[in-house]
């Protein structure tokens, strides 16, 4: 060997994905829950007297570092989503562009099975499969929904700038032209 040896310290990352139980752990993680009553209003028939509103549908974990204003800075983020279903409509996300058209974003299957609904400015939508070990690129130009369409909890990775910004009212004036459904174990397309 040549050269003088060097005692480099080795630091533990701030960050870590814990494989065991597939969440993210560390400190400044962020985290949010949304309920049914939160996201009532994308359901077609949420009918208020059978469902329990604070049922949990979905839990956001989000990592950042410096700010997040700073073009080029990036978020990292887990997105836990439970098998709920409203009158068999599958649980799915608000959904998004981004305000900044600019930005992309990537996601990771991690756990369970769903679909990643893209849809254009023409409200022009297409569908990819995710599953454990699926990534998917998302052009900033596409809004994006997650759908959990499994039995069982499904959870997918994110990696997108700081900068993008979440526009849900584009979303909500132009919604995603299909509804998800599970009926009977067979996953449906229903236009809206
Ligand atoms: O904000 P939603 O459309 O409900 O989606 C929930 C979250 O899903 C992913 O983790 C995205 O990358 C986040 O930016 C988003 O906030």
């Amino acid at each position: 060997m040549k050269g003088e040896m060097f005692k480099m310290n080795i630091l533990k990352p701030k960050l870590q994905f814990d494989r065991v139980k597939n969440i993210l752990v560390g400190i400044n993680v962020k985290h949010y829950k949304k309920h049914l009553k939160d996201v009532l209003h994308l359901y077609a028939d949420a009918d208020v007297s059978i469902y329990n509103h604070e049922t949990i549908m979905y839990e956001v974990y989000s990592y950042g570092e410096g700010d997040e204003d700073k073009q080029g800075n990036l978020l990292y983020g887990l997105t836990v989503m439970y098998p709920v279903y409203i009158k068999n409509e599958c649980n799915m996300t608000q959904g998004h562009f981004h305000v900044d058209k600019n930005c992309a974003e990537y996601y990771f299957g991690i756990e369970g099975e769903g679909l990643l609904l893209l849809m254009n400015e023409q409200r022009e939508m297409y569908v990819e499969k995710v599953f454990p070990g699926s990534i998917h690129y998302i052009d900033g130009k596409y809004a994006h929904r997650l759908v959990n369409t499994g039995d069982s909890v499904f959870k997918v990775a994110a990696c997108w700038p700081t900068t993008a910004g979440h526009d849900y009212e584009a979303v909500r004036k132009g919604e995603f032209p299909y509804r998800v459904y599970k009926i009977n174990g067979k996953i449906e397309f229903v236009k809206r």
